[in-house]
């Protein structure tokens, strides 16, 4: 079967300098969540980029439904792909639900749309991250993990196929992290998320592209990828499986290597 989200081979770099990404591979099944994880400058903004086709791959390709996200106009794009990035609009006088409506612009042709539909995705959206009650509230006025919910309600208005977010727990408190991470699972759509806590990725994720300098170091089932031995090398730390008493769940710690805590 064809996956939903296939990287081939792909890369990106500057056309002067080397490869900042080499040679990703990744099938995806429609409705799989991807945590893409690794070092501060590993490559994970970049392979995003691939996917939400800002970037076009310098080497091999991207395909949704096995066609070549670059063969597709940027606006049927658009209506398949949606992002939720760590830079968010500087649009300060617009209102919440003014940002989340700018979701709907890829599907709005001409003038004979119905704009009550519109609306309705739009609340319906802004229902969906506890953002009904500030909907008219300028969006400069809004806190830092306000904004982020925005920027998830504004992505999901536009009703996309394929979800990718980088890092999209920054800013938010406990409790919206972990309605995010619930509201990831609930959509069933193919999501694709960058995370830095990796026991959020292992509570969230399907499978994990561990990235490091640039290249894949491990790939597969979550539990496979989040393993000590791998991730201690990759990330500098000695990483510790413990178990949390009493709910029983795993749960990784980390802590610098004993050589660089003895001097
Ligand atoms: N346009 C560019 N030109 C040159 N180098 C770039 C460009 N974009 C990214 N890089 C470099 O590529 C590397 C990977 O960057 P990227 O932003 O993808 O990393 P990241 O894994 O998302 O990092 P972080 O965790 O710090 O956000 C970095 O060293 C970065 O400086």
């Amino acid at each position: 079967m064809t996956p939903h989200l296939e990287l081939r081979a792909a890369g990106w770099g500057p056309r002067r300098g080397p490869p900042v990404l080499r040679d990703v591979t990744v099938a995806l099944a429609r409705g799989q969540i991807l945590g893409v994880v690794g070092p501060n400058g590993a490559g994970k903004s970049t392979l995003l980029r691939l996917i939400y086709r800002f970037l076009q791959p310098r080497w091999g390709s991207v395909h949704l439904d096995g066609r070549d996200l670059w063969a597709m106009g940027p606006r049927e794009a658009a209506c398949k792909i949606a992002a939720v990035l760590q830079e968010q609009p500087s649009d300060f006088a617009l209102t919440v639900r003014e940002i989340v409506d700018l979701g709907r612009a890829p599907h709005r042709r001409g003038f004979g749309r119905d704009g009550a539909q519109d609306a309705a995705v739009v609340s319906r959206a802004l229902a969906r991250l506890d953002l009904a009650a500030l909907a008219d509230r300028p969006f400069g006025t809004m806190s830092g993990g306000e904004r982020q919910r925005a920027m998830v309600a504004r992505a999901l208005a536009q009703e996309p196929e394929l979800l990718v977010l980088d890092e999209p727990t920054n800013h938010l408190d406990i409790r919206h992290q972990l309605e995010l991470l619930a509201l990831l699972r609930d959509l069933r759509l193919t999501i694709v998320l960058s995370l830095h806590d990796l026991n959020l990725a292992s509570a969230v994720c399907d499978s994990i592209l561990l990235l490091q300098d640039g290249a894949v170091r491990a790939q597969g089932a979550t539990a496979a990828v989040l393993d000590p031995a791998t991730l201690g090398p990759v990330f500098g730390v000695t990483v510790r499986p413990e178990r949390l008493a009493p709910s029983g769940r795993d749960h990784l710690t980390f802590h610098l290597n004993p050589q660089e805590t003895s001097s």
